[in-house]
């Protein structure tokens, strides 16, 4: 199926500690979190808010346990605030990932963002751009990209929930309005699949700009509880919409069918955001790792 070495599995630390809700998993720690990654069979992670941001102590404590860093996720301003401040943000964790090796960085703007608004209903209080947001996104992204191919990275642009790029027209649109090469996407199956959105199609349609890939899985059911009881994405999260691949509705085979026909290189990265207190982190970290390999040879 996919080609030797041309994929790597990662697991995000958001199981473990979500930095949405810092109380959720609280009492689980740095240790602990990359130990079960390794444990469950990962070679990756992307960033949590209990990391070191030391480079050379995050290294080390990963090594310990053959782990790497994927990426880690940035938040944008650049529909609210002026394009410098983004950018001045953008600069240090640039180089902080470049420091740890990796070579994508996740984007996603978080101007007139709902997803961390604790009670704010997320389907009727989508977020839309204006037309004068829209260029201010993509002319924004742009440079933001052309920082990036400064050391040789690549920005990943993460459609979410909650926000201005979230349906499958938004992300086209998106794509339309910059260039392949400043603005690459992430796929994320969950967020696609909860927003109501054809998640195959849209991986057809982008996969030569899709550079990074987060597999989270839904609950159907949960999703519609959502849509009745009018819940905001972390209550959606705390009910759990969310689960690891092969736990929910998502046809994964497809998907990685898919990937691999078109010679995607890069990472996988499960990324399951659930109560650890409900979802023992390890219990489906090693969930995910058996289906994952059930459905693709990895
Ligand atoms: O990539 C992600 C990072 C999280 O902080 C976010 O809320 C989650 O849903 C996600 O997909
Ligand atoms: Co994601």
């Amino acid at each position: 199926m996919f080609k030797e070495h041309a994929v790597k599995l990662a697991i995000a630390p958001i199981a473990w500690t979500n930095d949405d809700m810092p109380e959720l998993g609280g009492e689980n720690t740095f240790e602990q979190c990359i130990s079960e990654m390794a444990l469950a069979g990962f070679q990756g992670s992307e960033v949590g808010n209990k990391y070191p941001r030391d480079p050379a102590a995050l290294r080390q404590a990963l090594s310990l346990r053959q782990l790497e860093i994927a990426s880690a996720w940035f938040s944008a301003f650049l529909t609210t605030e002026p394009y410098q401040a983004t950018a001045e943000a953008f600069l240090k964790h640039r180089d902080f990932l470049w420091e740890m090796g990796a070579k994508v960085i996740v984007v996603s703007e978080q101007g007139k963002s709902i997803q961390g608004q604790m009670t704010t209903p997320l389907f009727a209080e989508k977020p839309e751009f204006t037309e004068e947001e829209w260029i201010r996104l993509a002319d924004g992204l742009g440079g933001l990209g052309r920082l990036a191919a400064e050391k040789g990275m690549s920005i990943v642009y993460h459609h979410h929930m909650g926000t201005g790029i979230q349906t499958a027209a938004e992300i086209t649109r998106l794509m339309e309005m910059t260039v392949p090469e400043e603005v690459s996407l992430l796929f994320d199956t969950g967020h696609l699949a909860f927003s109501g959105e054809d998640y195959l199609e849209v991986l057809r349609s982008h996969l030569p700009r899709i550079k990074h890939v987060h597999l989270k899985d839904i609950r159907p059911e949960i999703v519609d509880l959502v849509k009745q009881e009018k819940l905001s994405f972390l209550q959606a999260v705390k009910a759990g919409a969310f689960t690891v691949p092969g736990d929910g509705c998502l046809l994964f085979g497809d998907v990685f069918a898919l990937l691999a026909a078109s010679d995607y290189t890069g990472w996988l990265v499960v990324e399951a955001e659930q109560d650890p207190a409900v979802a023992n982190p390890l219990e489906y970290a090693l969930k995910a790792r058996r289906y994952i390999k059930e459905r693709s040879g990895l």
